[in-house]
């Protein structure tokens, strides 16, 4: 396809987007189904775009004075991926998949557009205006923090200890510009790719197929790490999911002790199985509600309970931009309940002098800090610890990891953001039982 084609295929995904709701991945896939001349560099292409500009569509709009997705396609094409006027001007134009002639109005925003330093906070911080007060309530510069949000993830990778170390894997993927972790000392990072350029494929790469490593955002390998030293303890993981965490965990423990992985929806344990097999982890029983499965026995018996809640999200919203605009009021009060409901539940298996972990991909304090202040109020046999010595005990943190992380500290945990520490939006905590 030619460009032209391309802007306005991207321009007929985000109205989709405006129009409907739904998560952008199925709309982008739903395109691809509908269009199957497109290739798979097509795709990636428009995709790329779409996803920067629903990333920056609020600050876009603004500038352009117009918020329809024709007007935040072309500005994300002109402030974001730094195209000329007359380069977008070209590609409107083409016949006949062009977008269309820009209006004058058009051409004038796209070279002369507002100053965004003039816009409302939330617009400068590319935020609904209802979710702004609760960044502010955690961040000395919202904007920044917003803003942030705003650019492209790289891609973070756990090298499995069980199977490779560090120095093999990152000779293994130097192709893809793979360097070492500021955070995590058995971490690379894979740049995010300037804007239209084509991400690196790693899944095909064999150091992915034979578990060696498995994509990991840093701050998710940090939060694992918070578990502390695991080797040859009893270890539920009670949120296990897809096992992201279940896997960094059984790594930890160098495969001596026992992990028991476990989701109250049954359903997202099914990966579980393939990635445990594939990382040579040996120690991980997974017990599921779908096949009759309990967790009654482990009470009050485990060393380390691991909560990685259900939460907004909000952390992830580099990667998934549509979630930031898609999140409501009533489902961040649904999260928190759902909270509540699992810390109460994962400290019933933690016996005493064992610690629970309490982590959220959520920098909000409605689904952090103040979860924790509601469990300890009624828990008194349970007290905040270090979060930061935890994870050093493991031996696991980068040089200077210390010092970065000293600074997201408050009396719960820490909190990872994008501007703060260059991972994913985290809270994680850890509380001991006397
Ligand atoms: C953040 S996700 C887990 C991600 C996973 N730990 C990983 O690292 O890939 C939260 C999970 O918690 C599960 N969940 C929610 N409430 C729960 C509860 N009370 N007990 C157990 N699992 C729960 C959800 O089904 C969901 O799969």
């Amino acid at each position: 396809m030619r460009d032209a084609g391309r802007i306005d295929a991207a321009i007929e995904i985000l109205t989709e987007f405006e129009n409907r709701h739904l998560p952008i991945k199925d709309i982008i896939s739903n395109w691809g189904r509908m269009n199957r001349y497109a290739g798979s560099g097509d795709r990636a292409w428009i995709s790329g775009l779409v996803l920067d500009a629903i990333r920056s569509k609020q600050s876009i709009g603004w500038r352009m004075e117009d918020d329809s997705p024709r007007a935040v396609i072309l500005g994300a094409l002109r402030f974001l991926w730094d195209w000329s006027g007359q380069r977008i001007a070209d590609a409107a134009a083409e016949e006949p998949h062009g977008a269309g002639a820009l209006s004058e109005v058009e051409s004038t925003r796209l070279s002369e557009p507002r100053e965004i330093s003039d816009a409302p906070a939330h617009v400068q911080a590319d935020m609904p205006e209802w979710i702004y007060p609760l960044l502010a309530a955690v961040s000395d510069d919202p904007v920044e923090e917003g803003q942030a949000f705003t650019g492209r993830a790289p891609v973070d990778i756990r090298v499995n200890l069980l199977k490779s170390d560090v120095a093999k894997a990152e000779k293994a993927l130097a192709a893809a510009n793979a360097e070492r972790s500021a955070l995590v000392a058995n971490a690379l990072r894979v740049p995010a790719p300037d804007a239209d350029a084509k991400a690196p494929a790693l899944g095909p790469m064999p150091a992915f197929g034979k578990g060696f490593v498995e994509v990991q955002d840093a701050g998710s390998q940090l939060a694992a790490l918070a578990a502390g030293k695991v080797e040859g303890l009893q270890v539920m993981d009670l949120c296990a999911g897809a096992g992201g965490k279940t896997l960094a965990l059984a790594a930890m423990m160098a495969n001596k002790g026992q992990v028991y992985a476990w989701d109250a929806d049954g359903r997202r344990l099914k990966p579980i199985f393939d990635r445990l097999r594939r990382a040579g982890a040996r120690n991980v029983q997974v017990r599921s509600p779908l096949d009759g499965g309990s967790l009654e026995d482990l009470a009050a018996r485990m060393d380390v309970v691991f909560v990685d809640a259900p939460c907004s999200g909000s952390g992830t919203w580099r990667r998934k931009p549509d979630t930031k605009w898609r999140l409501s009021p009533q489902q961040l009060e649904s999260r928190t309940a759902e909270q509540d409901a699992a810390l109460l539940e994962g400290s019933t298996y933690v016996k005493p002098g064992g610690r629970l972990i309490y982590v959220t991909c959520s920098i909000f304090r409605e689904e952090n800090e103040d979860r924790l202040k509601t469990f300890l109020a009624t828990h008194e046999r349970f007290s905040v610890v270090d979060p930061i010595e935890a994870m050093a005990s493991t031996g696991l943190l980068a040089e200077g990891a210390r010092e970065r992380l000293e600074a997201c500290r408050n009396e719960y945990g820490i909190r990872l953001t994008p501007a703060r520490t260059g991972t994913d939006g985290f809270f994680i905590s850890v509380l001991q039982k006397s």
